[in-house]
């Protein structure tokens, strides 16, 4: 909490503001109460969230290039994006029709929420961080974080992607939209950014994934739910549940942010493209094994990587099974 604290001072919020430390540090601490002690969606995941935005700040000099309402807008997003999460995600909600998905009507019933419990928070005084500014201002806030959560949703991956795309080749930072969709995009690469970190680090993000996931596919099976294939326990491996998300998830994410800022190619593109070598050396080798154990005589698969079209196919079904 004291380095997210930090993060608002340094970034010279508390002053162009007007927030009141102890304001911040209550606000701080009711987020921190609205997280929930589950494997991955937790706390510690929102700090590393927030730390990759803040560091995304600083790398691309953005506090030169847009307004300082949306740089707090950004990092009070990246803080609240997962508030209340309850380690189910939107598939479940939807297929267990949960109170979420009654409220929500299948639409992001999760970031609905999780935006919904940030501006709950908020409205205590003794909570909002933004009590001191003008309701013109607050309004810009809330349009800008409400539009910031909902875009973590990966069912909308391939839709702000392309979006992205598309101004591309005339970005503007003096257009409001190309602003908007490079928040977006700058909040949904900060939210899948474990494997730009060093290894020793990345690793352990992925076996609480996986447990994550391995939690809702026994709960599903257990209610006689559709059992999501990239959660089955009983299918997903480490390397296989990484090598085809960082190809066709991560690495075309990134690479189109760097497009705009080079200068992120080294912090980024680099340590993710070592964990897919990484990982697909992985692969290889247990299938190796695999065919050691069973004395396959298709010994002329060994050390050849899974077919690029089934990984493709496996990564979307994981972000189009949740779209409405
Ligand atoms: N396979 C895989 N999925 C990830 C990784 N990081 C994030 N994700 C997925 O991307 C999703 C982003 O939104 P959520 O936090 O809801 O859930 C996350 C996971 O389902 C990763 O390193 N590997
Ligand atoms: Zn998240």
């Amino acid at each position: 909490m004291v380095l997210l604290q930090l993060m608002y001072i340094d970034l010279d919020f508390m002053s162009k503001f007007n927030i009141e430390i102890e304001v911040l540090q209550q606000f701080l601490f009711e987020v921190y109460r609205h997280y929930n002690n589950i494997p991955f969606h937790n706390f510690k995941h929102c700090f590393c969230v927030t730390q990759m935005m803040y560091g995304l700040i600083w790398l691309t000099d953005l506090q030169n290039k847009m307004d300082d309402i949306d740089i707090l807008t950004m990092l009070t997003s990246a803080i609240c994006h997962d508030l209340d999460h309850p380690g189910y995600n939107n598939a479940y909600q939807i297929n267990a029709r949960t109170e979420l998905a009654l409220r929500y009507n299948d639409i992001s019933p999760l970031e609905n929420h999780h935006c919904s419990v940030a501006f709950k928070i908020l409205e205590k005084s003794d909570n909002n961080i933004f009590r001191n500014l003008t309701t013109e201002q607050f309004k810009r806030i809330r349009e800008g974080m409400i539009k910031c959560v909902l875009a973590t949703d990966m069912a909308r991956h391939n839709e702000i992607l392309n979006q992205f795309r598309s101004i591309m080749p005339v970005f503007d930072f003096n257009n409001k939209k190309h602003k908007d969709v490079l928040t977006m995009i700058i909040i949904k690469v900060s939210d899948i950014s474990n494997e730009a970190r060093p290894m020793d680090v990345a690793e352990p993000w992925l076996d609480c994934l996986l447990q994550e996931f391995f939690n809702q596919s026994d709960m599903e099976k257990l209610e006689g739910l559709p059992v999501s294939p990239f959660m089955d326990r009983d299918k997903v491996t480490k390397p296989s549940s990484q090598t085809g998300f960082i190809r066709f998830v991560l690495l075309p994410l990134f690479i189109e942010l760097a497009n705009l800022f080079p200068n992120l190619e080294q912090h980024i593109i680099d340590p993710v493209r070592k964990a897919l070598d990484y990982y697909t050396e992985m692969e290889n080798a247990l299938e190796m094994e695999k065919l050691n154990r069973t004395g396959s005589s298709q010994s002329d698969k060994i050390g050849k990587p899974v077919e690029n079209q089934e990984e493709s196919k496996r990564v979307q079904i994981q972000l189009s099974q949740t779209k409405p």
